[in-house]
């Protein structure tokens, strides 16, 4: 068994030790199986062009849910009646249990306007969905969250970031318009322009102030292929510079580090490029089922200590962590990515992290509790040095994700302190490698680093904050008064009472 851990039942040895099993033989063909009977639907429906018509009657049936719920007297506060296990974020939200569920089946792409270069879709399609369809038409939305599940709604109401951040910003800032269904039951549309204090307080609000039935996002022309280059860095320093450097360089369409100690990472700038621009023989379908995990990948030529350069189908790019859920998935089947696995059972990967989420035992929840961290911060990149010091002496997890972005100083949840910011998300996953970490302490003491720096967490993963802590690091001015202006204090939770550790198991 494990070394370090206590657990008494021979289950829970085989359940943790050998999930794999389970894992191999039953999720992944569940997981391939759904997946393509989603594909195929999206595919019929999207080709069919049944889902504008269909959208109106969807809207309708939500606003008379919210009516019902009128009705029968408003006792308990309404939340969307998705199934905590299909999201993803990291725990099971609690609070659904008690409330009024409004079902949204909003599923659809609905509109693709290469005039006006938008598409309209409904809250629940998701980043492969999208990146897919819009892809075989030769555009893309601007930043493509990368795991495959992440969903337009999620990520509208939660938030969302990618290598193309440091140019285009977080999730929100690609969304030209949200549709709304109101706590009152009226619908509403807001954008920039139009009712733009509610457009503004929308992101970051986790459905508390209305629920969302489309979004209109902002899509650019995409190429089939991108040019990667790969720069091996030794020190932090000099790691530091190059990161800042190359996230200001507006040349580059993508940017991301991996950091596999405190003094080595490896660099990637990326570029659009022309098929005529492709050197054949440096082309790496990296999405491939049998292809190396990219964190995997990379970390062989931060070893060979040499830079490189390769292209890349665009859509392997915007997915290069989905197969592996970046570093996750090598703690659950550790084999993964070893060459017979990849050729033999890899063409059904990634297993679902909803099916995981379902099917995860008391066990396994304690051994992540207890044994693992999955944060991602958010600090202003003239902070980057201290904070990965600081991660390094508290968790000392590797490889780090590092990823720029750019923070303008629009109203709402998160803005920086002064004006437009180059921030950087800072992704911390996996097993602490010291002696005293506390899932809450060191958890914690990260939170008041990261407020410090001027800085957010985000809020898929735990917060330990208290109230006060939380309302410090979000400013919440513009919140607290549209939901006073639209009445959602009888209507939904505030934002703190979905997230905060007690509302989640
Ligand atoms: C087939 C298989 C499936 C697994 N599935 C899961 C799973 O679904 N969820 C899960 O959390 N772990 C999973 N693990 C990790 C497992 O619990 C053990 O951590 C792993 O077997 C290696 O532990 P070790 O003590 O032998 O070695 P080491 O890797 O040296 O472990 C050192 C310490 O870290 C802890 N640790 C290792 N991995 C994790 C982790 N992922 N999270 C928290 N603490 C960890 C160990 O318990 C131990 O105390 C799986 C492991 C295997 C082999
Ligand atoms: N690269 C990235 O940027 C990554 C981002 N994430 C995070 O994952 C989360 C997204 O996961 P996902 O599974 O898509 O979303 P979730 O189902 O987790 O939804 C997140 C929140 O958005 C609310 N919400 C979703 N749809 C609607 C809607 N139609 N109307 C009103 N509220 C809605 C949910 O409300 P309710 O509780 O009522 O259901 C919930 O509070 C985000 O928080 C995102 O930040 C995770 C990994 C990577
Ligand atoms: C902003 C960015 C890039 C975030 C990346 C976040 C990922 C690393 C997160 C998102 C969902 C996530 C929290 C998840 C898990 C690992 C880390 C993930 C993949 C796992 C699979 C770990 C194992 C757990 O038993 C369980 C299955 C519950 C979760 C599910 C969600």
């Amino acid at each position: 068994m494990a070394m370090g851990k206590k657990f008494d039942s021979l289950t829970e040895i085989i359940l943790i030790d050998y999930r794999w099993v389970f894992v191999c033989f039953f999720l992944l063909p569940i997981s391939f199986i759904y997946n393509f009977l989603y594909y195929l639907r999206s595919e019929i429906i999207f080709r069919l062009s049944s889902a504008p018509t269909a959208h109106g009657s969807k809207v309708k049936s939500i606003q008379r849910q919210v009516r019902q719920w009128r009705e029968t007297g408003m006792s308990t506060k309404m939340c969307t009646a998705r199934p905590g296990w299909q999201t993803m974020s990291f725990r099971k939200p609690m609070y659904k249990k008690s409330m009024f569920q409004i079902k949204c089946n909003l599923v659809d792409i609905l509109e693709v306007d290469t005039n006006k270069q938008t598409v309209r879709v409904e809250p629940l399609v998701n980043m492969k969905q999208l990146s897919e369809t819009l892809g075989r038409l030769g555009w893309t939305i601007p930043i493509v969250p990368e795991l495959d599940d992440l969903t337009v709604g999620g990520l509208v109401m939660g938030t969302g970031v990618e290598s193309s951040s440091h140019i285009y910003g977080l999730f929100q800032h690609i969304c030209l318009s949200y549709e709304l269904v109101l706590a009152d039951g009226s619908v509403t549309v807001c954008s920039k322009d139009e009712n733009s204090d509610l457009f503004y307080a929308i992101p970051w609000s986790y459905g508390t102030l209305g629920l969302l039935t489309a979004v209109e996002i902002k899509i650019i022309p995409a190429t089939r292929f991108i040019r990667l280059k790969y720069e091996p860095v030794k020190g932090l320093n000099e790691i530091v510079e190059t990161f800042d450097r190359e996230s200001k360089n507006k040349a580059n369409h993508f940017v991301e580090g991996l950091q596999y100690s405190l003094d080595e990472a490896v660099i990637m700038t990326g570029v659009m490029v022309k098929d005529s621009e492709v050197e054949p023989g440096k082309i790496n379908e990296i999405g491939k089922w049998y292809k190396t995990w990219f964190f995997k990948h990379v970390e062989k030529i931060l070893k060979r200590g040499k830079d490189r350069v390769e292209y890349i189908p665009i859509v392997d790019y915007y997915h290069r962590h989905s197969r592996s859920l970046f570093w996750e998935l090598q703690d659950i089947v550790p084999f993964g990515n070893n060459i017979l696995f990849r050729y033999i059972l890899g063409w059904m990967m990634p297993v679902k992290v909803s099916l995981l989420k379902l099917t995860q035992t008391e066990a396994v929840k304690k051994l992540y509790e207890n044994n693992h961290i999955i944060q991602d911060l958010l600090v202003p990149t003239r902070t980057m040095k201290e904070c990965i010091e600081f991660f390094d002496k508290s968790v000392k997890v590797y490889p780090l994700w590092l990823c720029p972005f750019n923070l303008p100083n629009d109203p709402g949840m998160v803005h920086p302190k002064e004006k437009e910011e180059m921030y950087i998300d800072i992704g911390v996953y996996g097993v602490p490698h010291v002696d005293n970490f506390h899932p809450v302490k060191t958890t914690r003491a990260i939170e008041d680093l990261v407020e410090k720096c001027d800085g957010f967490q985000m809020l898929y993963a735990d917060t330990f904050r208290t109230k006060e802590e939380f309302y410090r690091m979000f400013d919440h001015k513009l919140y607290n008064t549209m939901r006073k202006r639209l009445t959602c204090e009888s209507a939904f939770p505030e934002v703190y009472e979905k997230v905060n550790k007690n509302a989640r198991d």
